[in-house]
């Protein structure tokens, strides 16, 4: 397999193609998706050829007209890449291929390839390869089968070792099936360590709020803002903060922190990798066990780029994920960040599932965080416990993550106003008033 030689070279100019198959199908927001999952890759678009047809070529995907525009582009722009918008069969890839004379590459490629240049944990580069690997599998036929019929053609290549009749195609299957069973086994023992600290924090009974949304959509640089007011050390440790960037997939680790607001309420925030149209399942699959943070969180946080015209399809788009990753009837706040880029006054609440933010902006981020104790601490309620001196540890222990609302003495006691939740209240019945 061609490994990342093209990621090696800086600018090189791609034809996209697509078909429109559907009336219904947004492809004006599929095309640009895709040109900038190219650029992101150093690849540059040229020219965009689509073809409307109910169903594909089922030889070469496009029609014979199309097909021969494509030939005469890949010589006049020197191109020597086709970008397909959706996967081709491994025979399609082959045909179009021998007909343009140019390396036909899917989207699917191109969002493995970007995850494979900014996988950094040895987690994530592990999952990258995995899925690549996957992808590859049913995909060897095209570039194997030339050798193949040469080699048949010319009596067989005469390795002895070889088995009978196995040919160089079963072997580069069976090579990259066991590389795939080795990293599966590395990727388990790895995660074993990360669940057992999963387990350790639902045991802790802090409540978990997750970023999920969009790639790009502002999720890191929103983590960072309110780690910077509230998480530990804050404002001190900026190694704690997680990396933020104008650019696809910039996050593909899941980190989380907890946050500790002024009201000394706590909650864990994940952020994690941000999703894309046809996020390929191979990498949904590679990355599941990283998703499973917004799986087991109490709250989502759907971050939206409301300044991208096509900010209604990207809500589309991490709805359907999230419904891929069987995650459903989740209670969720969408935010639409970028509102400053966007033109729109913010912040501005909608009821308590919408608001409207700039992630930079102090007052967004308080009014964020006011519906994110709405949402998570609806529950409690405000009790009066009588605590006797011999027990003022409960009491020290409630305050730690509890607003003292009011406080009293006498020769017997403490009193003290508290917001529990109704597991609390159960746990403390015996002090409640
Ligand atoms: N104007 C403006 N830019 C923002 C805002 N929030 C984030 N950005 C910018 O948007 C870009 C992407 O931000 P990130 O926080 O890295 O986005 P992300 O959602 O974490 O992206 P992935 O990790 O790729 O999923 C960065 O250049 C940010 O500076 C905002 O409220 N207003
Ligand atoms: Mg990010």
């Amino acid at each position: 397999m061609a490994e990342d030689t093209r990621t090696e070279i800086p600018v090189r100019p791609v034809l996209l193609a697509a078909l429109r198959q559907d009336q219904k199908q947004n492809l004006d927001y599929e095309l640009e998706e895709l040109e900038n999952l190219a650029l992101a890759n150093r690849l540059e678009p040229v020219e965009t050829f689509i073809q409307a047809l109910d169903r594909p070529n089922p030889a070469t995907y496009f029609g014979k007209g199309k097909v021969e525009e494509l030939r005469l582009a890949v010589q006049t722009y020197e191109a020597d890449l086709i970008v397909t918008n959706d996967e081709l069969s491994p025979s399609q890839i082959h045909n179009l291929e021998e007909a343009t004379q140019a390396t036909v590459v899917d989207r699917t490629g191109l969002i493995l390839d970007i995850f494979a240049q900014r996988a950094q944990t040895k987690v994530a580069k592990l999952q990258v390869q995995l899925a690549r690997l996957e992808y590859q599998l049913p995909r060897l036929r095209t570039s194997m089968s030339v050798s193949l019929d040469q080699q048949t053609g010319a009596g067989g290549g005469g390795f002895t070792s070889r088995g009978a009749g196995e040919t160089k195609l079963e072997q580069s299957r069976r090579r990259l099936t066991s590389e795939m069973v080795s990293i599966k086994k590395e990727l388990e023992a790895l995660q074993k360590d990360a669940s057992t600290q999963g387990k350790k924090r639902q045991e802790s009974a802090i409540p978990t709020v997750a970023l999920v949304g969009y790639t790009n959509a502002g999720k890191s640089t929103l983590m960072n803002q309110l780690l910077t007011r509230f998480g530990q050390g804050a404002g001190s440790d900026s190694s704690k903060q997680v990396f933020e960037k104008d650019m696809l997939f910039a996050t593909l680790n899941t980190t989380i922190r907890q946050l500790t607001l002024s009201d000394k309420s706590r909650f864990l925030l994940s952020d994690t990798v941000g999703f894309v149209s046809k996020l390929p399942h191979h990498l949904v699959a590679a990355f599941e066990s990283t998703l499973q943070e917004a799986a087991n969180a109490d709250l989502l946080l759907q971050v939206v780029d409301v300044s991208d015209e096509h900010y209604q399809s990207m809500m589309k788009t991490t709805e359907n994920t999230l419904a891929r990753l069987g995650i459903k009837d989740k209670a969720m706040i969408t935010v639409y960040n970028k509102a400053d880029k966007a033109d729109l006054s913010f912040p501005l609440v909608d009821g308590e599932a919408a608001i409207t933010i700039s992630a930079r902006d102090r007052q967004s981020q308080d009014e964020l965080l006011g519906l994110v104790k709405k949402a998570l601490f609806t529950d409690r309620k405000e009790v009066t416990l009588k605590v006797p001196f011999a027990d003022s540890a409960v009491v020290a222990h409630l305050l730690d993550d509890h607003e003292l609302l009011s406080q009293d003495f006498d020769e017997t006691g403490t009193t003290v106003k508290l917001a529990l939740s109704p597991d609390e209240i159960n746990r403390y019945q015996k002090y409640i008033h």
